[in-house]
């Protein structure tokens, strides 16, 4: 494989003990941008299929699914935004409109007609955090869902009232709280791709205004 070639890497299936770490050294402990891998592949290929109109990838990352679907999908505009810098930067070197930012803070109510998220999802105790840019890519804290939860927060503002959100969540993270959690929050939750590894099985939640769902 190329060095510059960062497609996700799906030749490393982990071993059912799998942790965290394995996981995390798999992917370049010390790499300041998380690379594609199996979630980004899986994001990007339902991303390509549903994306319409102004999109957003939160935690864009490489920019690699925001570049999969401004190529391959048919929204009017892909944007992506992340809290890294040089996440930014390496998805501006992709080409694609990548700005620096918290979750969907910066941008205005009902201003995205698409928003997706593959967001830092691993539980993660409190007294092994590695304070670095793998550790914002990976940990969702204890629970899982530190990010997550903030995210569904305000995604009722941000998205259109038509639109629609996908978000990767894995069994790790707990499917059921998460789709309650959305619930609470006003949305229909269907799931539109779903994949089974060893340790976790990753879904794809489409998440659509209550009043909205088809
Ligand atoms: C699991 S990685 C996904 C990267 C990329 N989207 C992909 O699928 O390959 C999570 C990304 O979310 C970003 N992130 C973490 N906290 C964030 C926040 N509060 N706001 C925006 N992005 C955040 C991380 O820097 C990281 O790039």
């Amino acid at each position: 494989m190329p060095e510059d070639d960062d497609s996700p890497d799906t030749t490393g299936a982990a071993d059912p003990g799998d942790t965290r770490d394995a996981l995390a050294e798999r992917r370049g402990l010390d790499a300041p941008v998380y690379e594609p891998a199996e979630d980004s592949g899986l994001l990007a290929e339902a991303a390509v299929e549903h994306a319409r109109g102004v999109t957003l990838e939160v935690g864009t990352g490489s920019g690699w699914v925001a570049d999969r679907v401004r190529r391959e999908g048919d929204a009017t505009r892909v944007l992506g935004s992340d809290v890294n810098p040089h996440a930014c930067r390496r998805a501006r070197d992709r080409g694609v409109e990548a700005v620096r930012a918290d979750l969907l803070a910066a941008f205005r109510d009902g201003a995205l007609d698409t928003v997706l998220f593959n967001p830092p999802y691993l539980p993660t105790d409190p007294d092994n955090e590695w304070e670095d840019w793998q550790e914002v890519a990976l940990s969702g804290g204890e629970s899982g869902r530190d990010l997550i939860e903030p995210f569904l927060d305000d995604l009722p503002r941000a998205l259109a009232p038509d639109g629609v959100a996908l978000l990767l969540v894995s069994s790790l993270t707990g499917f059921a709280d998460v789709v309650e959690y959305a619930v609470d929050r006003g949305f229909d939750a269907e799931t539109v791709a779903e994949e089974s590894y060893p340790f976790e099985t990753l879904s794809i939640l489409a998440l659509r205004h209550r009043e909205h769902a088809r």
